[in-house]
């Protein structure tokens, strides 16, 4: 990105801050801007989202008029256009500008928002890059480059959205004409959800059936064209696009529906890298490839870890840490001033444990990020050996963080009281931000069930093994081959963090062991697979989430190992959380490790007495460690929760803004009540 010399608007406002937050900082024991970098994943890349953060900051086509939370939906949407307008033009204008970059101001021009664009670069451009050949490539991707194109992706349908083999539009080759006809024939075959399908985006990837020569040849990836490139029109030939209305959130996207009545593309427009319909419509398909198609969502699911699990819950337990430390409440001690309600035990709790599970999911997802590209480089070059165990992973974990993100960012809104419950104080958009990544990309018992399949066969593979070689050393399963032909340990209390990743493997490996015998017990009786299966879900789910258990505590143990060597100020708070988050979670899912670890219940109860002094380790700490998420007032939205405390003047402002107060006698009132006389 071109550096501006006039980058002058600062990210904080250190004037006038309110004097709890002033001694509260000056209680810090260790160095933020290390733990910032590690957050981050680098010092350059701290330095590189502080850049295109203060290149948002600095531009007035990005400021949020009106204020984000009285915007009408029609307002929102406009909003959003008119910004998203702005940022495309910046980013053609200046090419030098990295993904990295425009992926920060992205984030902070849209705070907790997923703007109509997104999917073009999330979900439309990977999608085509993957499974376009390269003379589809040539021709459509300078376009799509320079956002001439601006594309979205289209699979799931009114009726159909997990089962992806079983979407009802269909592509029937015509040789006639050597064009594909798209075509919904019923009415749960229309297409519905797609962001950006209902006003923005002039071209899709539309997954669909294809039909040559009279078979159906299953689920394929075409590029259509949906509007005119002039006037936005929707093309002509069959075409019914839509909004699909008003959702939870997301008020500000234009989610979509398009019905298609044999509509035509040119036979090219089917996207050929793996598999291709000639010219005589024959079929051609390069069978280990297949599953790349798969590939934008493993992709997204990978990222949504770090970007919507890690961020969403660090943003919320800021919010609720910082007005902890400025709300008083209650009498503690006869005639004493009231505390602070970071002072009270269940508060500080709630808090911490939500504190340690952010730094736990933002680790954890920049390993799972580095994780994804190193093997995707692979499986862009064609071998595809690595993607059942990088499918697995990120299913698992999408699903596993995201489930216990949503939890604690309510968790977080309940400690902040009345108003957390105001949408002054940003927790409820940033819920509705996060919840709605519980449903796309994959519902979370269907993920899961996708990491149970693949840790069975790991389980059998291991079985028959005698020792771990024959797996790669990037393989998370690893332990169960290591485990399964080792003496269980005994476990010293308090856990040292190594013995904490062995539990957390020890409980995993029971799980899926238990699944496995659930799953043979049930066939042995006769039952037919899908069937034993079904009944075997529950043992399933528990098996996958402990893997990824497994995933969090070893990944962020990894890094600790690092941070040792460097910082032992950061090595101690950092390890602090993660045994909190680790302790919780074995507190939680006691059953589990009693019996997979052969621990006691006395020893359970050492568990929740070290969680209790860690609270109070971690209790000094408080501000400073929110404080390294480096969030900026204007991502955060929160009048509860700006970096300089001033809690209750934001929250009379807020209030004093609202349209509702813009006239003194409202008209509604006045034509319903005044004006006929009810008294
Ligand atoms: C801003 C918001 C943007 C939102 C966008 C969206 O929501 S877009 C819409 C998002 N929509 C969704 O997320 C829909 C969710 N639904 C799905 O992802 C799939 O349809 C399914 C996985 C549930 C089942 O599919 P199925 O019945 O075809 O699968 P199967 O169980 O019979 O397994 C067949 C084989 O394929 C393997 N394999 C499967 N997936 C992947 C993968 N991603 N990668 C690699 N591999 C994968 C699987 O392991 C198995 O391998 P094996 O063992 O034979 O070697
Ligand atoms: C905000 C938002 C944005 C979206 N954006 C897009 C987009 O851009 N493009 C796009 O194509 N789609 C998009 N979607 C659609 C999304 O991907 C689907 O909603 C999602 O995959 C779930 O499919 P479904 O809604 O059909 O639920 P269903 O598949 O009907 O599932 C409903 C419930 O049934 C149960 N269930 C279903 N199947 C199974 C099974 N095999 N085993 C166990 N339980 C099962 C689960 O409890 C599940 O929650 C979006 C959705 C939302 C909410």
């Amino acid at each position: 990105m071109k550096q501006d010399e006039t980058m002058k608007v600062k990210r904080y406002d250190d004037t006038n801050v309110n004097p709890d937050f002033v001694a509260e900082r000056k209680k810090c024991t260790f160095n933020i801007e290390l733990l910032t970098n590690i957050i981050d994943g680098s010092s350059y890349l701290t330095e590189t989202r502080r850049q295109a953060q203060l290149a948002v900051l600095n531009n007035e086509s990005f400021s949020n008029l009106p204020d984000r939370y009285y915007a009408s939906r029609d307002e929102a949407y406009a909003q959003n256009i008119r910004k998203s307008a702005a940022y495309i033009k910046l980013l053609k204008e200046d090419k030098s500008i990295s993904r990295a970059e425009s992926y920060f101001m992205q984030c902070l021009i849209f705070p907790n928002e997923v703007p109509p664009f997104s999917l073009h670069t999330t979900m439309f451009t990977p999608t085509f890059e993957s499974m376009a050949d390269e003379e589809q490539k040539k021709l459509w991707m300078p376009r799509i480059e320079n956002y001439e194109i601006l594309g979205t992706y289209i699979q799931t349908e009114m009726g159909h959205g997990t089962n992806v083999r079983g979407l009802e539009t269909t592509a029937t080759f015509d040789p006639s004409t050597d064009e594909f006809i798209i075509h919904s024939p019923t009415l749960t075959s229309i297409k519905w959800w797609p962001g950006g399908l209902g006003k923005t985006c002039n071209c899709a990837i539309v997954m669909a059936s294809l039909i040559t020569n009279g078979r159906n040849e299953g689920i394929h990836p075409f590029i259509v064209q949906l509007r005119d490139f002039e006037t936005h029109e929707p093309l002509k030939g069959g075409l019914t696009i839509g909004d699909i209305g008003t959702k939870l959130g997301f008020h500000g996207m234009d989610n979509g529906f398009v019905k298609f009545d044999q509509f035509r593309i040119p036979r090219r427009n089917m996207l050929m890298k793996s598999a291709k319909v000639t010219r005589d419509g024959t079929y051609q398909k390069e069978k280990k490839l297949e599953k790349l198609k798969y590939g934008s969502m493993v992709f997204v699911r990978a990222m949504l870890v770090f970007n919507q699990a890690g961020q969403g819950l660090a943003q919320a337990v800021t919010i609720a840490a910082r007005y902890s430390c400025v709300r008083r409440q209650s009498e503690y001690a006869p005639g004493q001033e009231e505390p602070h309600i970071i002072e009270y035990q269940a508060q500080q709790h709630i808090l911490f444990t939500e504190l340690a599970a952010s730094y736990i999911f933002y680790i954890a997802g920049n390993k799972l990020r580095e994780l994804y590209f190193t093997m995707n480089y692979d499986i862009q070059k064609g071998d595809l050996s690595d993607l059942p165990e990088l499918h697995a992973l990120s299913a698992g974990l999408k699903a596993l963080t995201l489930d216990e993100a949503v939890v604690g960012i309510e968790r977080c809104r309940l400690i902040c009281g009345g108003h957390g419950y105001s949408a002054a104080s940003g927790i409820p958009k940033i819920y509705t931000e996060v919840v709605a990544a519980c449903t796309y990309e994959g519902v979370h018992p269907v993920l899961y069930l996708q990491t149970a399949r693949y840790l069975l066969k790991v389980y059998q593979a291991a079985l028959l093994s005698s020792s771990a070689s024959s797996l790669p050393d990037n393989q998370s399963s690893k332990y169960i081959f290591r485990h399964l032909h080792s003496e269980r340990p005994r476990f010293h209390f308090p856990l040292s963090f190594v013995e904490i990743v062995e539990a957390f493997e020890r409980r995993a490996l029971m799980c899926i062991e238990k699944a496995s015998k659930k799953l043979d017990g049930l066939l042995a009786t006769g039952r037919p697979h899908h069937e034993a299966w079904n009944y075997s879900a529950c043992y399933l789910i528990r098996a996958a989430k402990a893997h990824s258990h497994v995933y969090l505590t070893s990944s962020v143990h990894e890094q600790l190992e690092t941070v040792r060597q460097e910082d032992a100020g950061v090595y101690t708070v950092l390890g602090q959380l993660f045994e909190l988050y680790a302790l919780k979670s074995i507190v939680d899912h006691a059953v589990e490790f009693i019996e997979s670890c052969g621990i006691t219940t006395d020893q359970i109860n050492i568990c929740i007495e070290r969680i209790e002094a860690l609270l109070l380790n971690i209790r000094p700490n408080v501000l400073p460690l929110v404080d390294a998420f480096d969030f900026p007032d204007r991502l955060l939205g929160s009048a509860l929760g700006c970096y300089d405390g001033n809690v209750y003047q934001r929250l009379y402002e807020y209030a004093l803004n609202s349209p509702l107060n813009k006239s003194t006698v409202n008209v509604a009132y006045f034509v319903y009540y005044i004006a006929i006389n009810i008294s």
